[in-house]
């Protein structure tokens, strides 16, 4: 294919990706990130369309090249700052966007000061610099990271190294090696870009696809507000204790507790400082448990907390601690300090029990508590004898 025709292609297919992203969730209020990267392809499709242009003889050679390189730079730029901003680094898209403007600057003096190796060179250099940029952001968190954006990461560098590595032929040998000419390198450069275009659009459309599946499925264990499991999740993590305490050897008690008058809260102070509230009130009991200890949200504002290797009088001191924690420590609202007491209900998981029965006597433990005033710690034993 000649460099024409390549051209041609980038410009449509930039401008085909440009339209689709245009139309996808017109009926909804765009996010950053959408936003971000329509920009950038229409900027792309703008920049190759005028270089075409030019190849085709349409377009002055000063027109297209600076105004067609600023479009592409602000192009590229936006679509590694949109994935910066995917992965929740405002601040590195913000500083990839300042660095367009000195890009330009640098650009339009290598123009001016030499049009045949310096002004490749900059352009190669800045391109490969901001889909490099595109390329960090995709590896953040390379542990944890699907194998989709490991691949995505690993290709949209060697691509960037790539168009970086032409600018530096330029200048080195502008007129190529006799082994390769320099048509044949910006044939190769170009079809570099061309699977960048299509990594980035079709690689990155897969990727939110696949990220927006993992948060669904991440959704379905864990309670959204606090990031605690929910009720599924922990009676899922609950089942293999019951089984356990078949057998007879070290106990593993059971904390349920719910937060007092809560609706007073919300009444009061709103439903949002209810919920900041909630959430403090899980930092508040999480300081208290070790890493094999485990907290679920039942339901509404009520808690579990499983215990493993632990009797009913340390369950009951952990509870103690929790409570004085909670009580002690007020939460900052936006109209003023909002204080918080709790009820607990503590039990010891036995032989015989099922999920219900073992639930039945902590909550009955847990109602003692609200019944004798709220703000305690009762024991299920000691809510038997409360009851008779
Ligand atoms: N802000 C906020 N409130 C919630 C949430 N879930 C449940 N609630 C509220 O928590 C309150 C729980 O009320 P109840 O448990 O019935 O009673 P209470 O006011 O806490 O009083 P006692 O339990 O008797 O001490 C209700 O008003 C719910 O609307 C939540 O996620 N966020």
């Amino acid at each position: 294919m000649d460099i024409t025709t390549m051209l041609l292609a980038l410009a449509l297919g930039n401008l085909s990706l440009c339209a689709a992203l245009f139309f996808f969730e017109y009926e909804r209020k765009r996010s950053l990130v959408l936003s971000s990267w329509t920009i950038a392809k229409q900027c792309q499709g703008a920049a190759w369309l005028l270089l075409y242009l030019r190849s085709a003889g349409v377009v002055p050679d000063p027109v297209a090249i600076l105004l067609g390189y600023a479009l592409l730079f602000t192009g590229v730029a936006f679509e590694a700052g949109a994935l910066w901003e995917a992965f929740d680094r405002a601040q590195w898209r913000r500083a990839t966007l300042w660095l367009l403007v000195p890009s330009i600057g640098l650009f339009v003096a290598c123009y001016v000061i030499d049009e045949t190796a310096l002004r490749p060179l900059a352009g190669s250099l800045i391109l490969g610099g901001f889909y490099l940029s595109g390329a960090c952001a995709l590896a953040l968190g390379w542990k944890d990271a699907s194998m989709l954006r490991r691949f995505l990461a690993i290709a949209t560098s060697l691509l960037a190294l790539l168009v970086a590595a032409r600018g530096m032929l330029a200048l080195t040998m502008p007129a190529g090696w006799n082994w390769i000419s320099n048509s044949n390198l910006q044939l190769w450069t170009s079809s570099a870009f061309y699977l960048l275009m299509l990594l980035n659009g079709f690689g990155c459309l897969l990727l939110a696809r696949e990220q927006g599946q993992r948060e669904l499925e991440r959704l379905a264990v864990v309670d959204a507000l606090t990031d605690m499991p929910n009720r599924r999740s922990f009676f899922a993590a609950l089942a293999p204790w019951l089984a356990l305490a078949r057998r007879p050897g070290v106990p593993t008690a059971l904390v349920l507790f719910d937060l007092d008058q809560f609706k007073r809260i919300n009444d009061s102070y709103g439903h949002p400082a209810g919920d900041t509230v909630l959430r403090a009130v899980v930092d508040v009991c999480k300081k208290h448990l070790r890493d094999s200890d485990q907290l679920g949200r039942m339901v509404g504002v009520e808690f579990a907390i499983l215990l493993p290797r632990t009797g009913l009088p340390e369950a009951a001191l952990v509870a103690e601690r929790m409570r004085a924690a909670i009580a002690a420590t007020p939460v900052k609202g936006e109209r003023a300090m909002i204080g918080m007491t709790a009820s607990f209900g503590v039990t010891t998981i036995r032989a015989d029990d099922s999920v219900v029965s073992l639930f039945k006597r902590a909550d009955e433990a847990l109602q003692a508590a609200k019944a004798l005033g709220r703000n305690r710690v009762i024991e299920a034993a000691m809510a038997t004898a409360h009851e008779a």
